[in-house]
Formats: C-alpha cells, structure tokens, sequence
C-alpha cells in the first residue's frame, strides 16, 4: 500500500475531495490554489451530468442532467470561469401529451380543459391544479430569504414546509386517470406520489413553472459533459480517475487518512480536510468512523432511479417537436421527452439530424431497467413512435443509461434528518459533506452550492491554521 502525501513532500495533502460530480468539482474548483486532489471512481468526472457527442458531429446525446440554473450562481460562474455560457432554452419547457393530444402552448390553466379527459375528470384535474398552484404561491412567499438567514436556515425551512404529509394525501382523491399525470410529475423527482413529502412535490412544481430564473431555464451547447470536461482539464494532475475511496479513518490529530484503490492497488492518501461529495448511501458508511449520527441520517436519505434512452436522430426536414424541448408525457412507459437539439434550432434554415432522450423516473423505471437494454430500447422507442409518429425510421442510434441514484427526494420527516448533516463533522471538524441531497430534490444548483459552501469552510480553516 503506498501512503500518497504531496507529490511525495512530507505533508498531507491541503484537502482531499471524494467524488467528480458537481459537488465535488465545485469544492476542487474553489480550492484549486491549496494542495487538493479529488479523488473520483468513475472514467470521467461530471457524475450525474453526461453527454456523448462524437468528433465533428454538431448534436450530442444526453442522458443525465441538462437544465442549467439561471445565471449568479455557482454553476454558472464556474461556467463562465472556464470560458463557457449556457443559453435561454426558448423552446417549450411545459408541454404535457396525454392520450393522442400534444399540448405545449398555452397558459397551463388551460390544459385541464383541453386534455382529452371526461368533463368530471377536468373538473377534478382543476381543482388540483387550483390548489397546487396555490400553494406553490405560498411556497415561494414562506421560502424566500429572511434577512440574515443562512443557507443551512433556509434549507432547513424549506425541508421541513408540508413535511407532514405525502404529495397524495395534499392532492386529495383523484381518479386514476388524474392520478396518473401528477404521479408523472412525481416521477422526475423519481418518486412516487405516495412517498414524497408534499412540500417536495409543491417545490418541484415551483421548480418547473418557476420560468426564466429557475434553476432549470438554460442549456449548454456541446453537452453537459463539457463543463466537467473543462473543469478537469484545468484542475489538471489534480484530479484521479479511477479512484474509489474505500474508507476515511482519523489518522493523527487533524489528520484524515483516506484509503482507495486505483488500478487494483489499494493506495492511502492523507488531508488536513475532506470533503465527502458522493451520494447520501456511498457517503454514509464512509463517514461512520467519523460521525455515527450523520451516517445513520444519511442512510435514511432516499432516492429513485431514472432510466433514460439518448437517442441521435437523422431526420431532413422540420419536424413537429422542433419548437418543443420538454414534454411530460403521463401513462407512457417514459415519463418526459426531451429534445436536446432545441438549443441549436435558431436559424431559419433547419440543419438535418438531431437529438432526442426520453426517461422514466420511479416504480416503472426500477421495474424497466432490471430489463436488457435491447428490450427497453424498443419499448421505449414504440411509446416514441405513438407519441410522435415522424420519429419512426429516423433513430440512427439509440443508448440507454442506468441510473440507480437517479436522483434524492424528501420522504415526510425529511427535515429531522438535516442537522446531523450540516456543517463539519467529526472531533476535529475537518469532514464536511457535499451533495444535492442537502435539498429537498436534488439539482445541479444545489450539488455545487454545497462543494463550494463546504470548500469555503475549508478555506478558511486552512487560513487561521487549522
Ligand atoms: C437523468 C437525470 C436528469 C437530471 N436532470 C437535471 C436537470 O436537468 N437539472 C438539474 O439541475 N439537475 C438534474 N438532475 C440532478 C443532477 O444531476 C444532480 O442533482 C447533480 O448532478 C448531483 O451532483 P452530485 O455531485 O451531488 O452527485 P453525483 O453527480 O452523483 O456525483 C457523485 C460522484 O461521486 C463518484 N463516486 C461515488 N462513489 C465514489 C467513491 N467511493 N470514491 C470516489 N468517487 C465516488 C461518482 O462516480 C460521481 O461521479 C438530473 C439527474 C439525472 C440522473
């Protein structure tokens, strides 16, 4: 076993960061001037944002996060220090298709009455889209910052709004039929109605109409990947791939030891700080030695899977979706469509080709995905073909991606579990999580917020001494 310090010199490293996705990148980005390395399992950094574009080609396939937050925050002014923009998506963002009838234009109060639903069904639908959008109202009125209240407050708060209850019991009885397109919703969470907290389910509804300031209005052009990609690039010699930490264990007195292993050797390195940027599930046993009340908390986080298909398409002419960039699609073996060329339809002249994905999050992706990938490719692509009967004979490639952590939801109690997350941890306090679990749903936005709070307790640790 080789015990790693820097770069053979008789320090420990300044910080070591565990996990490559934004988290963690957003924690290594911040302390890029101290000795840091960050340490991630995988072949690539980025995590939970992929994207695959093949050389000279202007599309990418897409099968993780693609919407950007709005510009002022973390992720976009790490975007803009490694010299890139993401863009306004102009296309529709709020479609839904339902039966045989698209609908992605229109204010979305009037969706109930033009869904093909029988008039009691309308009726029902409304009412619940009354109440949500009330409460989503409310949800932003008691949400909003208080001053001098700091972020850990605010999430704090916003956890525990309507976590009494699940997102069913806040809808009130509907019919299958209505059911079916909220649970549709609930799916992006990964959830199902009945297990998430109504105040997650109020927030994610927050989050889709929140419009051009979301934390999900923006793309980037080239593929998600290409942010983590320019990250990497200029943390350089910084970052190891490949890399699975295996345990973290107190060393000395201010001194962590990490244990990994890479290209099947197992290998030691040694930090001042760590920062644990992994799922709640991987981080949980790897803090145990250090602080048993956040492993039990963080073992009690949940997430769904997300089951997704990129697909690059070789179509010649307009096509019916090419205004469209997200559409819910309830009752279809895949609960979103989303077309990722929409970013790049700015011009009169319509290039050929394009991109497309479709996922399903939830119960009918955990069940979907124990499948082999030819016969969710074609389950998949006969819903697409339903849906949009123009994308038949025009997938030139298609690729499905597991994903088992698809992403974090609140359960009812989500907010009891916070404190024990918060801040460092451990006897000397130099373990520190990151993550997007520290919200409600997980999100790029939160995932670097929380890399780069963390980074920033470092950073000033390190400067008084510590
Ligand atoms: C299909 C899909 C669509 C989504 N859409 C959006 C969207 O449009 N907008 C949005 O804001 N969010 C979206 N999300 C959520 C968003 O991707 C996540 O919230 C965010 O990327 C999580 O970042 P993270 O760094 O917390 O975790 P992750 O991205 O999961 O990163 C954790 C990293 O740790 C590594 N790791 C794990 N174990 C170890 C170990 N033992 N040692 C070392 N490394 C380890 C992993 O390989 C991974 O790279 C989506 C997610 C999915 C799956």
């Amino acid at each position: 076993m080789r015990t790693d310090k820097v770069g053979g010199a008789s320090d420990p490293f300044e910080v070591v960061v565990i996990g490559g996705g934004l988290a963690g990148l957003a924690a290594a980005w911040r302390l890029r001037k101290q000795r840091v390395l960050l340490l991630e399992s995988g072949d690539r950094l980025g995590g939970r944002l992929y994207s695959q574009r093949e050389d000279g080609d202007d599309y990418w396939l897409n099968f993780g996060a693609h919407l950007f937050p709005a510009p002022g925050g973390v992720v976009d002014s790490m975007a803009k220090d490694v010299g890139l923009e993401t863009l306004p998506i102009t296309g529709s963002m709020m479609g839904i298709a339902y039966k045989e009838r698209i609908l992605a234009s229109g204010p979305i109060e009037s969706y109930p009455l033009r869904l093909p639903l029988p008039v009691r069904e309308k009726i029902a639908f409304a009412r619940a889209g009354v109440r949500l959008k009330r409460a989503v109202a409310r949800y932003h009125q008691v949400l909003s910052r208080r001053p001098g209240e700091s972020e850990a407050e605010l999430r704090q708060r916003s956890l525990a709004y309507l976590d009494d209850r699940t997102f069913s019991e806040f809808l009130g009885d509907l019919s299958p039929e209505t059911a079916s397109i909220f649970a549709c919703a609930a799916h992006r969470a990964t959830a199902e109605p009945a297990s998430l907290s109504a105040g997650s389910g109020i927030g994610l509804f927050a989050l889709v109409w929140g419009g051009a300031g979301s934390l999900i209005a923006r793309n980037l052009v080239g593929g998600s990947s290409v942010l983590p990609e320019a990250l990497g690039r200029q943390l350089g010699d910084r970052v190891r791939l490949g890399a699975e930490v295996r345990r973290i264990a107190p060393r000395a007195e201010g001194i962590q030891q990490i244990e990994y292993t890479m290209d099947g050797q197992a290998e030691v390195a040694e930090a001042r700080h760590v920062i644990v940027a992994v799922p709640a599930p991987i981080a949980a046993p790897l803090v145990a030695p250090i602080s048993r009340v956040a492993a039990e908390s963080l073992s009690a986080i949940t997430y769904g899977p997300f089951l997704s298909m990129a697909m690059r398409t070789n179509e010649v002419a307009a096509q019916p979706w090419d205004d469209v960039y997200a559409l819910a699609t309830p009752g279809r073996s895949f609960d979103m469509f989303t077309n990722h060329a929409q970013i790049l339809r700015t011009s009169a002249e319509r290039a050929p080709g394009g991109s497309l994905m479709v996922y399903a999050g939830g119960d009918g992706a955990a069940r979907l995905m124990a499948r082999p990938d030819e016969e969710i490719k074609q389950t998949f692509l006969e819903d697409l073909h339903r849906l949009y009967p123009g994308t038949r004979g025009i997938v030139a490639a298609a690729k499905v991606h597991r994903w088992k952590l698809g992403n974090v939801y609140a359960r009812p109690g989500r907010h009891r579990l916070q404190p024990a997350l918060e801040g460092p941890l451990g006897e000397s306090r130099n373990v520190h999580l990151a993550g997007d679990y520290f919200a409600e749903l997980g999100s790029m936005e939160t995932a670097a917020k929380t890399g780069d709070s963390a980074a920033q307790r470092v950073a000033r640790a390190l400067a008084s001494g510590g």
